[in-house]
């Protein structure tokens, strides 16, 4: 073995030295090479380790797939290659550090490779190297939890940290199928603050954004189920789906929304109607026995929401 590197340094050197964990057993399983980094790792020493019976010395401690891969790789020649995905932690290994009092070593996360190898007598061996995986696995979950942070951020409103159009856009056509599915009502709203310009014109557009916020966390706040879809729809502007509503309750629900608005008493001198900020809402109901059509529903609403305004705001409008 020593013969295939050159100079000064002998194949144990090198094997000794890798950032690898590296086992060769027999056809019965009996230890060949245990290098320095298993020696570390499991802290049994190479002269316990080396000749005894690889099954024996981790007793029940090894993962049963481990176990299967390498009886395969003995018996049949079949390599393996057990990743840190499918197998976290299959052999009894822990980072060399000294955990906080009381606090259990965590076994490494591994990737191991087994490697079939004949052996002089005709039977075959296996080399094992086992590598820790524990960093990109910790990579892995940083990154997904970046792209979990990064999906959120695509659908949610930057100014009022509700849900965006986009959002709204994306689960309206989910919610008509699921309601069809259902045989169930779906009601749409509408709701447009009033005199919204105005507001911005007296208080200046800092306050403006101020009132959107506290105005987005009210009507957020009257949802009553998880599957509610609500969003800023745009502007001074929100949407809202709900399921499982008759027109009736519908109307009572839009009611409740204006009412926790107008609730919130935001003064607003420069509005027509009222001494304070309100809303005004369009709603209409899809009956289970209708289309489900998501562009007239919309504009249904939009046509109610439109009415509310023109009938003098702080104002709720259902289609009949
Ligand atoms: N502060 C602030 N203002 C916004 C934002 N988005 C839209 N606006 C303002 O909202 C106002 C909407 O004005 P209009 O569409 O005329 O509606 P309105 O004044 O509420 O009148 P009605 O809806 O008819 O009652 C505009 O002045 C926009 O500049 C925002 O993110 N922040």
């Amino acid at each position: 073995m020593s013969s295939m590197v050159a100079g000064r340094f002998s194949a144990e050197d090198v094997y000794n030295n890798l950032n690898l964990g590296l086992i060769m057993l027999d056809k019965d399983f009996n230890i060949l090479l245990w290098n320095e980094w298993m020696v570390r790792h499991s802290h049994v020493p190479a002269e316990s380790a080396l000749n005894s019976n690889f099954i024996a010395l981790f007793n029940q401690q090894l993962a049963p797939g481990f176990l299967r891969a390498l009886s395969n790789t003995i018996s049949y020649g079949l390599p393996a290659m057990l990743s840190s995905a499918l197998h976290r932690s299959p052999l009894p290994l822990y980072h060399v550090y000294v955990p906080n009092d009381g606090e259990a070593p965590a076994r490494m996360v591994q990737s191991v490779v087994m490697t079939p190898i004949p052996a002089p007598d005709g039977s075959r061996s296996c080399l094992i190297q086992i590598s820790d995986s524990s960093n990109s696995v910790k990579r892995e979950k940083i990154l997904l939890s970046h792209s979990e942070a990064l999906k959120r951020q695509v659908v949610t409103d930057g100014l009022t940290g509700v849900n965006n159009r986009r959002f709204f856009d994306e689960n309206f056509t989910l919610a008509l199928q699921q309601s069809m599915r259902n045989d169930s009502p779906l009601s749409l709203f509408m709701i447009d603050i009033d005199f919204f310009k105005q507001y911005n014109d007296h208080y200046g557009h800092v306050a403006g954004d101020r009132v959107l916020k506290r105005v987005a966390e009210t009507l957020k706040g009257q949802l009553k189920s998880p599957t509610d879809v609500f969003a800023r729809y745009g502007g001074e502007e929100f949407i809202l789906l709900v399921g499982g509503m008759d027109k009736r309750e519908a109307k009572t629900f839009a009611e409740q929304l204006r009412e926790s608005v107008h609730a919130l008493e935001e003064p607003h001198d420069k509005s027509l109607v009222n001494r304070c900020m309100t809303i005004s809402v369009g709603v209409c109901t899809r009956s289970p026995q209708e289309e489900a059509d998501g562009r007239n529903l919309l504009a249904t609403a939009d046509a109610a929401l439109y009415r509310a305004k023109l009938g003098g705001r702080n104002k709720v409008v259902a289609t009949d």
